[in-house]
């Protein structure tokens, strides 16, 4: 049984749909990350194989008004987390994100390039990293980046309502990312659990897991555009913008394309190109099979 902190994110949902007869998904109530005696408890009753943590502070502007509840749920619950799974001896694969570079390298980022991130959410994911990586020999982190799914909010679902839904929308053309399908990353999860299980893959260490190839927001919206036009939906003109229309309390990095070759190479895992992500997104949105949000 794998057990997966966090039970309503996207990551989480996807984990069970991928394979619900295996993960058993625990959040609050149950599993507060925050409490010590509830990881405990889960810990005991469930007796994973292996744990992942999906549960984090992901609301990236909040962050910056919410500093100690940012460092609290990224660093602090996982540093605990993984303690416990260390105590006993269960693997652990903590995620975590692009943003903990500062997006200035202008080429994709390699696990051993220098983090330098630009916001709260960034730093305290940063620092959950380094924590679960001291706290448990037997941790892998794996650093995933701008995750959509048909669960919850995220930046495909909101777009592909805009695009049905206004004459003209402005979309930034100054950020470029590796846009991540959480289905996909959550199937490479379970595999990558079971490496560790059996002492496969390399443990105690940092990998690279995002959708394949690059893309700029502007480039993402084109590709939902195109999928809501092949069902003969009329959408909105897409207009390139500029980041700085869209002013934010957390600054973003600008370039946080993820290179994702080292964990092809150890684990022999790569995630399909970003573009079918998205497209497989949006067929599942017009599926109405997105569940509640
Ligand atoms: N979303 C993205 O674009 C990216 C995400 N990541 C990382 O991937 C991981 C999964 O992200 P994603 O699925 O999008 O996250 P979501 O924001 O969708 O979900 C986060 C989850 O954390 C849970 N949670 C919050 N507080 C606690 C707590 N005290 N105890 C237990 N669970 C709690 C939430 O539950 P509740 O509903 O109760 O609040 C929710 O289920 C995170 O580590 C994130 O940093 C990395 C790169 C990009
Ligand atoms: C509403 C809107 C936004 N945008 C752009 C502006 C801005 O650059 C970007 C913000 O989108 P979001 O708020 O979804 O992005 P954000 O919350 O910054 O996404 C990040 O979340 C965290 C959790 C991560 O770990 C990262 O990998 C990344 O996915 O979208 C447009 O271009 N056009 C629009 O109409």
């Amino acid at each position: 049984m794998i057990l997966c902190v966090g039970a309503s994110g996207q990551l989480a949902r996807s984990l069970v749909e991928v394979d619900g007869k295996r993960v058993r998904a625990l959040g609050r109530p149950e599993l507060d990350l925050t409490d010590d005696r509830s990881i405990q408890n889960a810990l005991e009753t469930v007796q994973p194989d292996a744990v992942i943590n999906a549960a984090a502070f992901t609301a990236v502007d909040d962050a910056e008004a919410n500093e100690d509840a940012a460092f609290a749920l990224n660093r602090d619950g996982p540093e605990q987390l993984a303690r416990l799974c260390a105590r006993h001896d269960v693997p652990l694969i903590h995620v975590s994100t692009d943003f903990v570079f500062d997006g200035k390298k202008g080429a994709p980022y390699s696990e051993t390039d220098r983090a330098a991130p630009l916001n709260v959410y960034g730093r305290s994911k940063l620092a959950g990293e380094e924590a679960v990586l001291d706290a448990h020999p037997r941790a892998m982190v794996v650093r995933t980046a701008w995750v959509h799914s048909p669960f919850g909010t995220n930046f495909t679902k909101l777009m592909a309502g805009l695009l049905q839904t206004r004459e003209e929308i402005g979309v930034v053309v100054d950020q470029v990312g590796s846009p991540t399908y959480a289905p996909d990353l959550a199937a490479a999860l379970l595999k990558l659990a079971d490496g560790m299980q059996n002492h496969q893959c390399t443990e105690n260490g940092i990998y690279h897991l995002a959708g394949d190839g690059g893309a700029t927001r502007h480039e993402w919206v084109s590709v939902i555009a195109d999928t809501l036009a092949e069902r003969g939906l009329k959408t909105a003109r897409i207009r390139e913008a500029s980041a700085r229309e869209f002013p934010a309390p957390a600054q973003r990095p600008n370039d946080t394309r993820l290179n994702c070759m080292k964990i092809q190479q150890d684990c022999g895992l790569a995630l399909p190109a970003w573009q079918e992500g998205v497209r497989a997104c949006v067929l599942r949105l017009l599926s109405g099979m997105e569940g509640s949000a």
